[in-house]
């Protein structure tokens, strides 16, 4: 790295789409930020900031094969502004990457082995470490002179207690194949808990904090003093809530039963969990804008999914209400989260007695600003906090390689 070396470029890379930002460390400023989605699909779609030159928003429509080619399309589009990946002004790319395993709790510089054990892992990220190794080693092809930093979802809630980590099944079975529950969205969970205390005013260290990650993936989390002490995604990202194509929680003996009686594979089992259920499954849409829309037409398949959506929300808010004991905050982030208000007000609704309440007039304020929802009286604050994993990420992506 040279002294001038201040910038990361962070690769998100999901299941479908590429979120990037890239950052000068020094002044903290984003000089580029832009997302491509629906990678695999006609419609795919390049929407590109250069905030660095004060340019204009540019988007690109049209069919992106996959997540190479993406990753291709941004390396221009950073290029088109003098920001291209060719700079020295590069101090490193980092990548979040889904399933760490029991191996990487810690940002990590990423060489063949660590790449291995990435790809290991695949089995139990099926939708999501594919999508990282790609973007890993497009990023490696472009600048194989720079260091590659992994950002592990799973890294923050390596703090479970074996009692919230561990499934009720043999011991030995699950160990010997590393069955436990590991937990995802994690930099989103730790940034969003650490800046809900800030906006309370208060130390990390002594703030509980519930924080519902409402994105196409979803999950909750039960933060103690700036820890995790349980979360609602498990092995895979496909415990817990109710998501926008995975079902969450059931009762495991669905999955026998498919396969005893309707005669399914594994392989269609995983694909009809992860990929057809959840909103999509219940009533044909994924996206909670377009959710709203049908309900607000009086579509009943729609009202039907947004109350089974809501329903398990509530479960996990009283669930880990109970985990913590003493709650100060219970905080909406991602996609769904910071954007849609029936969300929050439903969710919370009907649990006065737990000192928890919504404002209407402040739950209907958009803004990208973290904001408190609820009204002075209630005991327990509730808020929206738009997350950052691109910032989280690039901070300590910077970390390493400046220490
Ligand atoms: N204005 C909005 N109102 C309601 N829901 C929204 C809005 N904007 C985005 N969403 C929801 O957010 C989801 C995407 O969230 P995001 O956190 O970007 O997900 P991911 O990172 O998993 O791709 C969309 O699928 C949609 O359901
Ligand atoms: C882990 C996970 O579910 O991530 P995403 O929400 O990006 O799909
Ligand atoms: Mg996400």
């Amino acid at each position: 790295m040279t002294a001038t070396a201040t910038r990361v470029l962070v690769l998100n890379s999901g299941s479908s789409s590429v979120k990037y930002q890239l950052l000068d460390m020094a002044d903290g400023r984003r000089l580029a930020v832009g997302l491509v989605e629906r990678i695999g699909e006609e419609n795919s779609r390049l929407v590109h900031t250069p905030l660095a030159t004060g340019g204009e928003k540019r988007e690109t429509e049209g069919a992106i094969a996959d997540h190479e080619t993406a990753l291709k399309a941004v390396a221009a589009e950073l290029s088109a502004d003098g920001l291209g990946l060719d700079s020295p002004q590069l101090a490193a790319i980092g990548h979040r990457v889904v399933h760490g395993g029991l191996r990487f709790t810690e940002p990590t510089v990423i060489d063949d082995a660590v790449l291995k054990e990435i790809e290991r892992l695949v089995p139990v990220a099926p939708l999501h470490n594919p999508a990282n190794i790609t973007g890993i080693r497009t990023a490696q092809a472009l600048r194989p002179d720079l260091p590659q930093i992994a950002v592990f979802d799973t890294a923050f809630h390596s703090t479970m207690p074996e009692y919230a980590a561990r499934y009720a099944i043999d011991v030995e079975t699950a160990d010997a194949h590393r069955v436990r529950r590991y937990g995802f969205h994690g930099t989103s969970h730790a940034y969003v808990s650490r800046r809900t205390a800030a906006l309370l005013g208060q130390d990390p260290a002594e703030v509980n904090v519930i924080v519902l990650h409402l994105g196409n993936g979803a999950s909750a989390s039960a933060v103690a003093g700036g820890r995790c002490v349980d979360t609602s995604m498990g092995l895979t990202p496909l415990e817990g809530l109710v998501m926008g194509t995975r079902s969450g929680d059931i009762d495991p003996a669905v999955t026998f039963h498919l396969k005893r009686v309707a005669g399914m594979s594994a392989d269609e089992i995983d694909e009809l969990l992860n990929k057809k259920s959840g909103l999509l499954g219940l009533c044909g849409d994924n996206d909670m804008r377009e959710i709203r829309r049908r309900i607000d037409e009086g579509d009943e398949r729609a009202a039907l999914a947004f109350d089974i959506y809501i329903h398990r929300l509530k479960k996990y808010i009283g669930a880990y209400y109970a985990v913590l004991g003493r709650v100060d905050a219970v905080v909406f982030t991602a996609g769904v989260g910071e954007n849609a208000a029936p969300v929050r007000e439903a969710a919370v609704a009907g649990l006065e007695e737990l000192g928890l309440a919504v404002d209407a007039g402040l739950n209907a304020v958009r803004s990208d600003e973290p904001r408190l929802i609820s009204p002075e009286y209630a005991r327990v604050a509730v808020a929206v906090v738009p997350t950052d994993e691109e910032l989280e990420i690039a901070q300590q992506t910077y970390a390493l390689v400046s220490a």
